[in-house]
């Protein structure tokens, strides 16, 4: 497999295969909103498209990142996230880099986004659907997140079928700026559990698909059949 890792503004064309990686937190956020029940999340343009979806379905959930927000309805915390009941709810998120990676990439074929929760289904849907080609885009830090990076080069191995130990790639996320700034307080909407459960290696069994619906970038979870004896690796 041939694996490009670029940064948002690095996205020249749009690449037939993408994996969106945002570990801390806008996709452990998604894959725990789809935990909780949710049935889709739209990923928004902006805050005010976010709120204009908001005010034309008052049913949907609201989530930004940053702290509270008027019209909001939740924050980018898996930790926060965890404890809401989102049974057959839409969410629509907007967030600093996650959902501006997905949205960059939209006219891609296949768009998956990722963290480490879902690497592993990621990984397996890549072995099924992937191409010889796919481009991770790293959503963080104009591409340098390393919580980011190491997810994304994790996933990669991972899709080639190799066996590989998490270890190095969970530590380098660990020490990331990113883990740092959660932990200090430094970024807003905050619980404290928030690292620990953006680096829980496979918590989730599927993977996440956004697609093109009606011009709205839509998520929604993809379950990934598990390998055969044979090919299990
Ligand atoms: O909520 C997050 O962790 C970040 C925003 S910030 O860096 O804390 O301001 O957003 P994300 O798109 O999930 O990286
Ligand atoms: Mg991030």
């Amino acid at each position: 497999m041939d694996a490009r890792f670029l940064g948002i503004a690095d996205l020249v064309e749009s690449p037939s295969v993408a994996v969106v990686v945002d570990v801390m937190r806008a996709f452990t956020v998604a894959a725990w909103a789809f935990a909780r029940g949710a049935e889709k999340i739209v990923l928004a343009e902006s805050l005010d498209q976010a709120l204009a979806l908001k005010a034309r379905h008052p049913d949907w959930v609201a989530l930004k990142d940053g702290p509270p927000a008027p019209g909001f309805d939740a924050v980018n915390s898996p930790g926060l996230l965890r404890s809401l009941d989102l049974d057959g709810r839409t969410v629509v998120q907007k967030t600093t880099a996650g959902t501006v990676g997905a949205l960059a990439v939209k006219e891609a074929p296949l768009v998956l986004c990722a963290g480490f929760v879902v690497a592993e289904a990621t990984a397996r849907l890549l072995r099924t659907r992937g191409g010889d080609s796919v481009t991770f885009v790293v959503t963080g830090e104009d591409g340098r997140a390393d919580e980011d990076l190491a997810c994304a080069q994790y996933i990669a191995h991972r899709a080639t079928g190799a066996a590989v130990d998490a270890g190095g790639f969970l530590r380098r996320a660990a020490g990331s700026r990113a883990a740092a700034e959660l932990a200090q307080g430094v970024r807003r909407g905050v619980h404290p559990d928030d690292v620990a459960l953006c680096l829980e290696l496979d918590r989730f069994p599927f993977a996440m698909v956004a697609t093109l619906e009606e011009e709205l970038m839509v998520l929604r979870p993809c379950d990934v059949p598990p390998p055969t004896a044979e090919g299990a690796s």
